[in-house]
């Protein structure tokens, strides 16, 4: 048995040695030498490294580098000593493979030339074919081997998150064209999202079988929905990508802003680990989570800009209310604000592995 099989040889992975590490172990609800800690957004933005290696590269391009993919997602792991990376990539990096017009306009956000609104729309969006995105086996390939044993989280947008940008045209507010049609054509969006579910599901595939450890699906956005809504018009889709991916027997963690009312059914969708933001403690997220996930979180992302008494005392209370939890994977409960102050993230990174070694 080699250092990345379960005893049941389960998992799959190309990156080995990393089965026994804190972040595996907490997804897997086992008991760990300390909490681990990531944080979303932790690649690019607040680092000054990252801001470097990008000058002059546009976003998406630095996307398809496989050397400077590699160099941007180590950057956080050798600074802060967070306990898993995340692929540096965006959201938007499959449908930009797959054809689609868009480009990501700095300080606002994926932007489509030609939006999803039709029928006829939906042509735009063709089935992802791993050589789509053969610059992600490579960046992956290399981060493994860089990586040893902390373990790389691949990661994709949900259907309902990317629909949001692809009908709306770029980041909204209140989703009103996207809810405009998940109301008045269910058929043409039951087909987005099915066909978005495709396309997903076909990228985190492509990240497993590189070597990726564990994936994440960010559905950002879709707090904005109620429970029935959500449970009728999304989860089917979203479902269909954790199930594409379970025969892979990785973590599979899922992650939305302002969730509080749908975190059960975040779960219930396939989650091994519910992500949970800074609304809703997390003995309450447990509680309305269930028996049989661990949870991540959920400092609010904005404590950072506090003194570090502050910062200790908030994560204390994370702490704290995570205490009975089943598995707990530390992290904030949004991505990296732009402007946090590196070091803090780093003392946050020490205060977290203090306060929890055993
Ligand atoms: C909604 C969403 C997007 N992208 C992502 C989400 C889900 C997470 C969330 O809810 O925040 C996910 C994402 N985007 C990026 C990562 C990299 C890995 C990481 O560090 O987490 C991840 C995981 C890089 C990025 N994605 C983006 C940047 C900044 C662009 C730049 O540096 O030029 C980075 C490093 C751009 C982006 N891309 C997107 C937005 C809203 C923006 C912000 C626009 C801006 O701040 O300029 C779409």
């Amino acid at each position: 048995m080699s250092a990345n099989e379960s005893p049941a040889g389960q998992q799959q992975t190309g990156q080995t040695g990393t089965y026994d590490s804190a972040f595996l172990k907490a997804c897997r609800r086992e008991p760990v030498p300390h909490t681990p800690v990531w944080f979303m957004r932790q690649a690019g933005r607040s680092l000054p490294e990252y801001r470097k290696v990008r000058e002059g590269i546009a976003m998406l391009d630095s996307c398809t580098r496989p050397e400077l993919v590699t160099e941007i997602t180590l950057q956080p792991v050798r600074r802060h000593g967070v306990d898993a990376a995340i692929y540096y990539s965006d959201i938007v990096v499959p449908l930009k493979a797959i054809g689609i017009d868009l480009d990501i306009k700095p300080g606002v956000g994926p932007v489509i030339e030609r939006p999803i609104r039709s029928r006829a729309d939906l042509e735009q969006l063709r089935d992802l074919e791993p050589g789509d995105v053969s610059y992600v086996t490579e960046a992956i390939g290399m981060l493994v081997r860089e990586l040893g044993t902390t373990p790389l989280i691949g990661f994709a947008g949900a259907p309902f998150t990317l629909a949001s940008y692809l009908v709306e045209g770029g980041p909204s507010r209140n989703h009103e064209r996207t809810k405009a049609l998940m109301y008045g054509d269910p058929q043409l969006w039951a087909d987005l999202l099915d066909r978005l579910s495709d396309i997903t599901a076909a990228f985190l595939k492509v990240q497993i079988e590189a070597g990726a450890s564990a994936v994440q699906l960010f559905d950002s956005w879709v707090g904005a929905l109620s429970p029935a809504d959500y449970r009728r018009s999304v989860m089917p889709a979203s479902a269909k990508v954790f199930e594409a991916v379970a025969p892979y027997g990785l973590p599979r963690i899922h992650f939305g802003v302002g969730t509080g009312e749908l975190l059960g059914l975040l779960g219930e969708a396939g989650a091994d680990v519910v992500g949970v933001d800074w609304r809703i403690p997390l003995d309450e997220a447990a509680r309305r989570v269930g028996p049989g996930k661990a949870l991540q979180g959920n400092i609010d992302p904005a404590v950072l800009f506090a003194p570090r008494e502050a910062v200790e005392t908030k994560a204390r209370e994370v702490l704290d209310a995570a205490a009975g939890l089943e598995g707990h994977v530390f992290n904030l409960g949004h991505g990296v604000l732009p402007n946090t102050d590196p070091d803090a993230l780093t003392r946050l990174v020490e205060y977290v592995h203090e306060q929890t070694a055993r």
